[in-house]
């Protein structure tokens, strides 16, 4: 039986890419190095702060220094967090995540944003209080694909892997799922660059109105 609906949080439950984008670039900016396209950021979210800050190194100037990438990522976690004006909700969210609710479903989210960013966004969005246990990417010493997050939380929960769904949008959260011996929902409408049908899924949706209803379904 489900006791617990999982979600990833970037990509999955809003729209953060424009803010991870001017972020990115607000950090560009200050080291005098080009700004990154909104297309690059996206398709650099999904392994976390460090591996995005990595790749947009590596795409503005062809490569990365050990010590160039350290401070690339101090700076963009100081603009990272105050990174919010721009983010959006996914459409039907709200509602879908008060229908679990009530339905006495436990929430968690595990996500490969750092800590900190993630809290901020939770404040900003009014859902400080909505998850019952947070993982963020730099929570554990591993992070997504790593199956270890995603089991954090389900322990966290006091649950067992058959009693929970994760929701996600990427092949991180599909490989995570995988790994973990999850049951696993795929968003359609995130920052996935694979074609749906060729991720690993148990069900997809581009529509958090039908979430609910295949959650359920048997496969
Ligand atoms: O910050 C990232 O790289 C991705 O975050 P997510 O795990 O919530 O999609
Ligand atoms: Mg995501």
């Amino acid at each position: 039986m489900i006791r617990a609906v999982i979600f990833d949080l970037d990509g999955t439950l809003i729209d953060s890419a424009p803010d991870i984008h001017a972020a990115a670039n607000q950090v560009l900016e200050g080291e005098g190095l080009p700004h990154i396209s909104f297309d690059q950021a996206r398709s650099f979210v999904g392994r976390g702060a460090r591996v995005f800050v990595e790749r947009m190194e590596h795409a503005v100037t062809g490569g990365n220094e050990p010590a160039r990438t350290a401070h690339l990522h101090a700076q963009f976690l100081y603009f990272y967090e105050r990174a919010h004006e721009h983010t959006r909700i996914y459409p039907h969210v709200p509602e879908m995540l008060a229908e679990l609710r009530g339905n006495g479903l436990a929430l968690g989210l595990c996500t490969n944003k750092p800590l900190r960013p993630t809290q901020a966004a939770l404040a900003y969005l009014g859902w400080k209080d909505m998850f019952d246990v947070v993982i963020g990417g730099d929570s554990l010493d591993v992070a997504k694909p790593d199956p270890a997050p995603l089991l954090a939380v389900v322990t966290g929960l006091g649950l067992t892997l058959p009693e929970i769904i994760y929701i996600g949008d990427s092949e991180t959260d599909a490989e995570t799922a995988e790994r973990a011996g999850s049951r696993f929902g795929l968003y359609t409408k995130g920052y996935r660059k694979t074609p749906a049908e060729q991720m690993f899924h148990h069900f997809r949706f581009d529509d958090y109105r039908q979430m609910a209803g295949q959650m359920f379904q048997p496969g």
